[in-house]
């Protein structure tokens, strides 16, 4: 399968590669990263622990339900990502864990948790640390390729509205589909399941998503901006450079809806949805998924990003907003109106 996805090396923080990344982003708004420094070791390490959190009895995960402020577990069928249906009864086929309420200079997230996952808390930190290491390279590179001035704060734009110490919707995730099939079942069976959305078809909520991706656990399929159609987002391996570093395969990451509404639609916010890989239903093996989900600090001002680029775009995302109401939305805001939908609550 070839790959549709643009790979950027985060470890070189240039012009060349400023100028791939915001290609990437505001045209498939799906991108790859690599140099991001994750060990397939680590990676294996923050599955088991993912694997070994969703086998608990259903009862034990259920102690620690998602609250108001996006934290725990949601069950099987709880949460509906599907933007045409929001309001149909049964969500995705798919259970989670959130950790939020993270202080991001320690990875650490503030809510009571399982005690695997408190034993573990290591393995959680500095999964989130690195992934925030790697959004801040992501964000650097955006800034530098969206030419923001060095007197609005150039390069440093966005970190500065990523404050660590800042509560934000920032989001670290474990998530579950169960297979739904039982090993050896008939073809007809599976093919059944070739065409169900595990996760429905949405956009994510904050700046930048980053997945890691897993040999075999495929599926995410992106409604591309630029052909207007479903395209799959196959696994990539490490590149030979990479491998030869222990590093793990790149990770994909997202543009989500303020990074793009405070781009004015310049970054793309495209539209995804998760489908079970052949592979996985031939065997009637599971789909495990670990996102980090990046949010600007609640209160950050979404005014537009001071970009000549975003300048030129009028009547969308913060400008349009802007124009009606007269003033700017918060992060929080912002997010608030989103999580409402999707929960109903
Ligand atoms: O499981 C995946 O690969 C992606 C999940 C996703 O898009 C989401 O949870 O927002
Ligand atoms: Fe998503």
């Amino acid at each position: 399968m070839s790959n549709p996805l643009e790979i950027v090396d985060i470890s070189q923080i240039n012009d060349e590669t400023a100028k791939k990344i915001l290609h990437a982003a505001s045209n498939q708004g799906f991108l790859m990263l690599e140099g991001h420094g994750f060990s397939q070791e680590e990676v294996d390490q923050v599955y088991k622990l993912s694997h070994e959190f969703f086998a608990l009895p259903l009862e034990e995960k259920k102690r620690f339900p998602i609250d108001e402020s996006n934290r725990g577990y949601t069950g099987m069928g709880v949460e509906n990502l599907e933007l045409d249906q929001l309001d149909k009864e049964t969500g995705d086929p798919k259970e989670g864990f959130n950790f939020a309420y993270l202080d991001l200079t320690t990875g650490l997230p503030d809510q009571e948790l399982p005690t695997l996952l408190k034993e573990n808390l290591p393995i959680v930190s500095n999964t989130v640390l690195k992934l925030r290491d790697a959004t801040k390279a992501a964000l650097r590179l955006l800034a530098m390729g969206l030419e923001i001035d060095e007197k609005d704060g150039g390069a440093e734009w966005f970190d500065e509205r990523h404050a660590d110490d800042k509560s934000s919707g920032t989001a670290f995730r474990f998530l579950h589909y169960p297979s739904p099939v039982k090993p050896g079942a008939s073809g007809e069976e599976k093919e059944k399941f070739k065409e169900v959305n595990i996760a429905g078809a949405h956009t994510d909520y904050g700046g930048l998503t980053l997945l890691f991706q897993k040999k075999d656990e495929d599926g995410l399929q992106i409604l591309s901006p630029l052909s207007k159609k479903w395209v799959s987002v196959p696994y990539v391996p490490a590149s030979p450079k990479f491998q030869a570093k222990g590093e793990a395969p790149p990770l994909v990451v997202n543009i989500a809806d303020q990074l793009s509404y405070w781009t004015n639609g310049l970054l793309k916010s495209t539209v995804h949805r998760v489908r079970f890989p052949q592979k996985l239903l031939d065997e009637g093996k599971d789909r495990y998924s670990i996102v980090l989900f990046a949010h600007p600090s609640d209160n950050t001002l979404l005014e537009p990003v001071p970009s000549k680029m975003v300048g030129e775009i009028e009547g969308r995302g913060a400008t349009a907003y802007q124009a009606k109401f007269g003033k700017a939305q918060t992060a929080k805001e912002h997010l608030d109106k989103r999580l409402a939908s999707t929960y109903k609550w």
